[in-house]
């Protein structure tokens, strides 16, 4: 398929890393060519890039303006603002050397976050799509707020009154993205804009029924999946590595994209091995949220009543702090369970011996959490996290939502609670282990996602000849 090549262009974070390179290997392995890129600060940072890339797959950084990384950047907007102007630039550099070098690129693919990425393409003429990497609920969701039913989840914002969304579960305030939230003016006032342009790009670029990618499958969001008529969904999920799927590929065993953070992985599973089958706690909030430590605290206190084993992942803070340092039970607790900065998230969670993950509930950890079986007990801190945790509790029934007291902190006795209760339930693990079998199916050879993006790669090709003859 030489005559079909596919740029995938993802936001630098490890979040939208993960799942967008995982994307691009397997439009890879489908036979077409596949370019990678990202901003040049992240590439510089993975630190495993060679582990089990298919050949036709190469990764081609771009400079966003910050080449030595912005995760550490106090002032987002301002690293948005930049990403958006210098990073259209270099990227439409990138692909004008590609033509250059014999290779042009027939259709691009962008992540959540880079409708900007849609706007340049449109502008350069080439065929795009968008890859949600989200649940398509949240896409619903946006979508619904943006056409017909802004008002409605605005006065549910401000009375907490039920609201019922086509192909959604009845929602309250607190289910909602916290983008819709006018009760953080900041990040209201900013992200919010930055998804409707996803739409208005959408609207520009397609009209009237625009194909969707996105990091579900088809079992897992029968009614989102076809809650919009004018939207083609395309579920090509779970996206992460086959090999925690049908163990075809035992190579492609793990994202490919860590960004540089030490990770003790061999102690990690050792001390794992160690352990008793679904006795121990993983706790991990993601690549970004960083909690306070009156949380940290309360979390570290909750453990230590638990009496269980746990895994807790403390990245270094952005300003290069060790959180773990200032926690005034960190004796007792290394003594019950380990703490390390960074682990392969994937290969802890389908290690038997853990049973229950203490999680921000954020996207790739939710559909990592259903693919290795494992219940979840949630504290989402804001964005998707807040209605992942709601599909998790009241869907997929896999998992609870922590109750915060009146100042928003989760305190020790609920900490200890739910880790009770969840590991506790027979229910939760069931329908964990339900998910999994239904997300290895959808993926394996035949499978939904498998079979749907094969139809996917076929429709583009044929559009693509078409455009040659
Ligand atoms: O020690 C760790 C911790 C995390 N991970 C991986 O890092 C990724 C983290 O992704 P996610 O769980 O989605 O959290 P964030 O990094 O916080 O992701 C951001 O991006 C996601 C996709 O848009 C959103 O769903 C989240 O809410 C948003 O915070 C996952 O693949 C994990 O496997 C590791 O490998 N090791």
């Amino acid at each position: 398929m030489e005559n079909c090549h596919f740029l995938v262009v993802t936001f630098p974070a490890q979040g939208h890393i993960n799942p967008t390179l995982q994307f691009s290997k397997l439009l890879a392995k489908s036979g077409v060519k596949v370019t990678f890129a990202t901003s040049f600060a992240a590439i510089v940072r993975m630190n495993k890039i060679e582990v089990s890339l298919p050949k036709n797959l190469t990764i081609v950084p771009f400079s966003d303006g910050y080449d030595d990384g912005w995760a550490s950047v106090q002032d987002f907007r301002h690293y948005y603002t930049t990403l958006v102007t210098i990073g259209s630039k270099n990227l439409e550099k990138l692909i004008m050397e590609q033509a250059k070098e014999g290779h042009p690129v027939t259709h691009v693919v962008y992540s959540t976050l880079m409708s900007w990425v849609g706007e340049l393409i449109q502008k350069l003429k080439i065929p795009s799509t968008l890859l949600w990497i989200q649940p398509a609920a949240l896409f619903v969701i946006y979508y619904h707020y943006f056409h017909e039913y802004g008002e409605i989840i605005g006065e549910c914002d401000e009375t907490n009154s039920i609201i019922e969304l086509p192909g959604l579960p009845p929602l309250t305030s607190r289910d909602l993205p916290s983008f819709l939230l006018k009760s953080n003016p900041d990040i209201y006032n900013f992200a919010l804009p930055s998804m409707k342009k996803h739409f208005e790009v959408l609207e520009k670029n397609h009209g009237d029924r625009p194909t969707i990618l996105v990091n579900s499958f088809d079992g897992l969001e029968v009614e989102a999946l076809r809650a919009v008529e004018k939207i083609k969904f395309v579920a090509v999920g779970p996206l992460v590595p086959s090999a925690y799927l049908d163990g075809k590929d035992p190579f492609d065993a793990s994202f490919g994209g860590d960004l540089l953070h030490s990770s003790n992985g061999d102690s990690v599973i050792e001390w794992l091995n160690s352990k008793d089958k679904n006795s121990v706690v993983y706790v991990a909030f993601g690549s970004y949220s960083e909690l306070g430590m009156k949380q940290m605290e309360e979390i570290g206190k909750g453990l230590l009543q638990s009496k269980k084993p746990f895994l807790w992942v403390i990245r270094k803070a952005k300003n290069g702090e060790k959180s773990e340092d200032k926690l005034g039970c960190r004796d007792e607790l290394e003594k019950q369970g380990m703490i390390v900065e960074w682990c392969s998230q994937v290969e802890v969670l389908s290690h038997s011996s853990v049973g229950c993950f203490l999680s921000h509930c954020g996207w790739n950890s939710s559909i990592e959490s259903l693919v290795c079986g494992v219940p979840v007990f949630g504290i989402p801190q804001w964005t998707d996290q807040t209605t992942n945790v709601k599909l998790i509790q009241d869907v997929w029934k896999t998992g609870i939502r922590a109750v915060a007291n009146e100042e928003g902190i989760i305190e020790a006795d609920e900490i200890r609670r739910g880790l009770e209760i969840v590991m506790e339930s027979e229910e939760m693990r069931n329908n964990a282990a339900k998910w999994r079998g239904l997300a290895i199916d959808a993926a394996k050879d035949g499978g939904s996602s498998n079979v749907n993006l094969k139809a996917f790669v076929d429709e583009v090709q044929a559009a693509s000849s078409a455009e040659k003859m």
